[in-house]
């Protein structure tokens, strides 16, 4: 065989404070991130809620440092899987695509076009899937290829989620344990699995399979982790008006607070990277919640980053992928059963007259209520606490 490549997508972040507005941005632009019944209205929308919420979430990185580590992380992790493959005897080129910011994944795509590759291995850097984070780039590399025929040529597969990995599952119970034995007496420590939300209705109307993947992700840390010590999963970093998942982290914690838990080792689920909701929302916010629920002892199990169990599972997630049927782009949503992106493949973009003519006007109306919004600070996104 040839020269493989390694495709690692992940979110991205904004490297410095002036970077915040534009990342998010980017982010509330994406379809798959807030689900809109109007195309049209998702730029401007987005631009709305970035302006809005840059200065708060600014505020967040800059208790951080001043920015996201996930960068600095994620090429530290490329570099370490690239080592660890050449010590299995495969010179692989890695490659890194974000979805949200710098190095974004058309920069990665630009870059492996040019090198020759053989053989691409797509590998997400999220254990779950998530329509929201490995779905949206999948689809994004789905244009991609629609549009480039250089690309229709270079030979691929694709990971869609790897949770079940036996390297992966140990490096966590590993930590997790490290953490529990800080612990006066280990076995009395209360495991916290705290997941990123996703709105409900991804699960229960867009048949996203995240939930039911981090159930069973939990379930398989535990087993590995082979000890007595009782556990919950919560999710976090709930944004906007509508319900996401349920139990909220902080609903969860408060509960286990007035249960008379004393010690609790949070472990966070569903990313392998330290980034803000872990350094931020865990380590200081829900820190200062499980204070003042009566929690004396709150511990966070680290971010597997570059700990060399994780790497070598990723190494092996390359390889035994190599050697597996290749799985292309449009299988993975066959596969993630039920999975209806947003918006979806067959959407019509106003082809026909009539649609065109309303398709302008209700764009026209939505736009005079957005600016009297944002000028007034009166309307129906306020009154619905989209916006606040
Ligand atoms: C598996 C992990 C993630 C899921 C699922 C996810 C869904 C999701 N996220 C938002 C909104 C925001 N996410 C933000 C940052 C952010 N999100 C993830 C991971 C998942 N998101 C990470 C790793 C990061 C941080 C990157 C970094 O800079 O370190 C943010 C910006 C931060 C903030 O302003 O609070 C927003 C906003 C939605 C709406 C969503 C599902 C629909
Ligand atoms: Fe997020």
């Amino acid at each position: 065989m040839g020269r493989i490549g390694v495709l690692l997508l992940n979110l991205g972040g904004p490297d410095r404070l002036e970077d915040v507005g534009p990342f998010l941005y980017n982010l509330f632009s994406d379809p798959e991130i807030i689900r809109l019944p109007f195309p049209w209205l998702q730029k401007p929308l987005a631009w709305f809620i970035a302006t809005r919420r840059t200065s708060r979430s600014q505020a967040n990185y800059k208790k951080i440092g001043g920015g996201s580590p996930l960068r600095r992380i994620t090429e530290a992790q490329g570099q370490a899987l690239k080592e660890q493959l050449l010590a299995l005897g495969e010179d692989a080129e890695i490659y890194i695509g974000m979805r949200y910011w710098h190095p974004y994944t058309e920069e990665a795509i630009a870059r492996l076009t040019q090198d020759n590759i053989d053989e691409l291995v797509i590998l997400p850097l999220y254990p779950q899937f998530s329509i929201s984070t490995s779905g949206s780039s999948f689809r994004l590399l789905e244009q991609m290829w629609k549009t480039n025929p250089q690309l229709q040529k270079q030979k691929y597969t694709v990971i869609p989620s790897w949770y079940k990995q036996p390297g992966y599952l140990q490096a966590m119970a590993e930590l997790i344990a490290q953490e529990l034995d800080q612990l006066e007496n280990p076995d009395e420590g209360h495991v916290f699995f705290s997941a990123h939300g996703v709105p409900k209705s991804y699960v229960e109307e867009a048949g996203d399979p995240y939930q039911q993947e981090i159930e069973e992700c939990t379930e398989l840390i535990m087993r590995t982790l082979n000890r007595p010590n009782p556990h919950t999963l919560a999710y976090q970093s709930r944004v906007g008006p509508v319900e996401w998942l349920q139990p909220y982290t902080e609903d969860a914690i408060e509960e286990l607070g007035e249960q008379g838990i004393k010690n609790l080792v949070v472990v966070p689920i569903s990313f392998v990277s330290e980034h803000i909701e872990t350094l931020e929302e865990i380590d200081i916010e829900y820190r200062e919640l499980a204070e003042i629920a009566g929690i004396d002892n709150f511990r966070r199990v680290p971010a597997l980053n570059t700990h060399p169990v994780f790497i070598r599972a990723l190494a092996d997630l390359t390889m035994d992928a190599m050697k597996s049927p290749r799985l292309d782009l449009s299988q993975v949503s066959q596969m993630k059963k039920n999975v209806k992106m947003y918006p979806p493949e067959n959407w019509e973009w106003g082809i026909t007259s009539s649609a065109e003519v309303w398709n302008g006007r209700i764009a026209m109306l939505g736009f005079i209520a957005l600016l009297f919004e944002m000028l007034t600070g009166h309307g129906l996104l306020h009154a619905s606490g989209i916006l606040h």
